[in-house]
């Protein structure tokens, strides 16, 4: 279904599609964006919620899986479907990736969509992570990550794969720490690493499975910006305007001569990631380490 809104001079186009999993995409006005001016509404089943400012095509996608906007199945669907939408939608210029709850970005993957499964359901699993990478990173929109919370492990993926990275200051984490939970980076998401920090940071922050405070985060260049969390969305907004007086094709074109390779790397390698993952994550050891790490995120309580 779609209908349009105008509303205090813009218009705001809005639909509601059901997704696989009944996961759904909505376009609907963000409650605390200085774009917000469409009519609000909302149903506790949507885990991704989209508003778009007509006039000046961006987007703000905001992730809604509480209570951390873990990585599911349902959320991925979501996640890449929306991405594939705006892709298409021709009057889109830029992308805001944020969360709907401050505080936690994304805790990551559901580490549950690991831990006691099949290896077909690990590798299908991971085959969603591996699309909803591809559609972000190889998009040819502004991509914004605006960071308004805690952002470990997948939530870092998610960043790394924007262009540009405005996180919130205070006591919240980034990083990869994968090697925490016995896990193994996979080389697309070590490269995105490399590619922000260097290598010799990389090389260490991927052994150790660092994750770092946002201003240390900063200094390594992890993350581009540092502002107050309430002020992430306005100034995440800001950038993406400063961005978009680039002409949108150069833009894009460069983009892709730089992101190509490492996408072509994926797509060649796709089969041979997943069954890394699907032999990596059923191994008994592996299984065990992510049982305790369950545990030791329950405990914390
Ligand atoms: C080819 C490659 C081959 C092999 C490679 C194999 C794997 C590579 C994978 C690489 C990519 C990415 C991997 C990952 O993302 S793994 C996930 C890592 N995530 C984390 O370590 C984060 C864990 N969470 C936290 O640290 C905190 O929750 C957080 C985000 C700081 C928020 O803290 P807080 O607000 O206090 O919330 P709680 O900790 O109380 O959590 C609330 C609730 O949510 C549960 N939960 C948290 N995180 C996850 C998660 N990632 N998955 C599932 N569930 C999670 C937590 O247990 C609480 O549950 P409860 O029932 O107790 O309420």
């Amino acid at each position: 279904m779609a209908t349009f809104i105008a509303s205090g001079g813009r218009v705001w186009r809005k639909f509601v599609k059901t997704f696989p999993l009944g996961s759904n995409l909505s376009l609907k006005r963000s409650p605390t964006s200085a774009l917000a001016n469409g009519r609000l509404s909302s149903t506790s089943s949507e885990n991704v919620l989209v508003s778009k400012d007509e006039k000046s095509g961006i987007a703000t996608v905001r992730m809604n899986n509480p209570p951390v906007n873990s990585l599911n199945t349902a959320l991925l669907l979501s996640l890449r479907s929306c991405f594939e939408e705006l892709e298409k939608d021709k009057s889109c210029r830029a992308l805001i990736l944020t969360s709907n709850k401050p505080k936690v970005f994304c805790a990551g993957l559901d580490i549950l969509e690991l831990y006691q499964k099949s290896p077909d359901y690990v590798g299908q699993f991971w085959e969603k992570v591996q699309d909803m990478w591809l559609s972000l990173y190889g998009s040819r929109l502004v991509t914004m990550a605006a960071i308004n919370g805690h952002s470990p492990a997948g939530g870092c993926l998610l960043s790394l794969a924007c262009d540009y990275r405005i996180m919130a200051e205070g006591n919240f984490v980034i990083g990869l720490n994968e090697t925490q939970l016995d896990l193994v980076a996979p080389f697309w998401l070590r490269q995105m690493m490399v590619d922000a920090i260097g290598y010799r940071q990389a090389e260490m922050a991927l052994m150790v499975g660092a994750l770092y405070p946002s201003n240390k985060a900063l200094q390594l260049g992890l993350v581009d910006k540092l502002v107050p969390i309430e002020d992430v969305q306005t100034v995440a907004e800001e950038e993406v305007k400063n961005w978009l007086k680039i002409p949108d094709q150069a833009r894009a074109i460069t983009k892709m001569a730089s992101r190509k390779p490492l996408l072509d790397e994926l797509r060649k390698r796709k089969q041979e990631d997943i069954q890394t993952f699907r032999d990596e994550t059923t191994r008994e050891s592996v299984q065990l380490s992510i049982q305790q790490y369950l545990d030791k995120l329950k405990a914390k309580k």
